[in-house]
């Protein structure tokens, strides 16, 4: 039995953990659970799952759910709550499903506390890869990639050494402006962004699809995951999301790894990894999915993956600034306040703005998301 907890448990890479544990109850258990605010989904997963802690980061709603529940189980709140159910010692694993740099802290606690982690939040590694991978080797704990084209890496990977790499190739979707004009991208609408052609996803992950920043995000993700230069990583639009990514050896052999486009597989191998185990997936039907294309990617009607390139190519703390403006820029966008292409504008201002410098603690980065956030403020006035 291997016990887990899910930071995210409302969300979309949340619920689809929770569908394979139900899948799977002889082989999964549930420690604990966390969430935003949704409480009337928590409070029927706390029925269902019966959890040993669960947290909701807004206060509030925290004490809604203690009095609802009747203290059959501890609830927490706020940052110390994820700590709290990142950390606890019944957990095998963690997934970290949360959006954003919040999954920085509870990542941490976890991996000092010997758990080992799938990650979905690339977030974290973005944010503090450097710190995360120190913590993963002094501790002796493993990070297994929840994110579907990392975790097609991972699968290539299997029993071969570093030296036999060559180059990772990510395939990008392109997202739902890969054929539109310039002029209709800049005056987009959020609802039009969000519409996704291969994945149902969170809103956030949904814009950085669209402006192609997730993909930005996933090249310094895999930086980091698979210890390789960012020069060697590759990005190459593949809008079927069939091939979810692929490596190439140093002999000239490409070894991709395929399926349809279901998080449910990359989540079920974070969970059985070593093991595969059988489970609801759907099998890749050739004769449907008869056409895979490739295409460049566009790098002037999608500047936010060159900012990425260019924010891991500086190193230190460029990277987490460039993800905390995306955060708030992108929660901007979603409201209205600002057009689609400001998103990319404001964060090359702020990268300008930023003399990057190695951190050394979470502090360090915590104290520059909070000047990212007001500088953001004073702009966009
Ligand atoms: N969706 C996907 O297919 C994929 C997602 N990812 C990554 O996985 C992560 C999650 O994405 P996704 O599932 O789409 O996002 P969603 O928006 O669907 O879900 C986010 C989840 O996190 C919870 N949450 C948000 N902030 C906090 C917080 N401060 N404390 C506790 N819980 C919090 C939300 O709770 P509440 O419901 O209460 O708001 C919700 O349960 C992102 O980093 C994304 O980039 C990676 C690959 C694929
Ligand atoms: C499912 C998943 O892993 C997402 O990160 C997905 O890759 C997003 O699609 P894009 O390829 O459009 O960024
Ligand atoms: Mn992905």
């Amino acid at each position: 039995m291997k016990n887990i907890s899910i930071l995210g448990s409302t969300g979309s890479i949340g619920k689809q953990t929770l569908e394979i544990a139900r899948e799977h109850p002889e082989k999964y258990k549930i420690v604990g659970l966390a969430v935003m605010n949704n409480i009337d989904e928590l409070e029927l997963q706390i029925e269902e799952f019966q959890p040993k802690l669960v947290t909701v980061f807004d206060e509030a709603k925290a004490k809604i759910l203690a009095s609802r529940i009747a203290s059959k189980i501890k609830v927490y709140y706020g940052v110390e709550g994820l700590i709290e159910v990142a950390s606890h010692q019944d957990n095998h694993m963690v997934i970290n499903s949360v959006v954003g740099s919040i999954g920085v802290l509870p990542t941490i606690a976890a991996i000092k506390n010997k758990i080992d982690i799938g990650l979905a939040n690339k977030e974290t590694l973005v944010a503090a890869g450097k710190l995360v991978l120190e913590e993963c080797k002094k501790n002796n704990v493993s990070i297994i990639p929840v994110d579907s084209e990392h975790s097609a890496i991972f699968q290539c990977i299997q029993g071969e050494t570093d030296e036999n790499i060559a180059k990772i190739i990510l395939t990008a979707s392109g997202g739902p402006f890969r054929n539109w004009s310039y002029q209709d991208i800049e005056n987009a609408a959020a609802k039009e962004a969000l519409k996704h052609p291969n994945w149902s996803m969170g809103k956030k992950i949904s814009i950085d699809s669209a402006t192609l920043m997730n993909k930005g995000l996933e090249v310094i993700e895999a930086r980091w995951l698979f210890g390789i230069d960012v020069e060697k990583i590759e990005v190459v639009i593949h809008p079927q999301s069939v091939i979810h990514s692929m490596v190439e050896t140093i002999d000239a052999s490409i070894i991709g790894q395929l399926g349809v486009p279901d998080m449910k597989l990359p989540i079920q191998y974070a969970l059985s990894y070593p093991k595969r185990i059988k489970g609801k997936v759907k099998k890749l039907d050739f004769k449907r999915y008869n056409t895979l294309t490739f295409e460049e990617p566009d790098f002037v009607r999608f500047p936010c993956l060159e900012l990425a390139y260019a924010a891991m190519k500086i190193g230190g703390t460029m990277p987490c600034v460039l993800n905390t403006a995306n955060e708030v820029l992108v929660d901007y966008y979603l409201k209205d306040k600002i057009k689609f292409y400001d998103i990319a504008k404001y964060i090359e201002k702020i990268m300008g703005a930023h003399n990057a410098f190695h951190y050394n603690n979470v502090e360090e980065l915590l104290a520059l998301e909070e000047w990212v956030k007001s500088w953001l403020l004073d702009e966009l006035r």
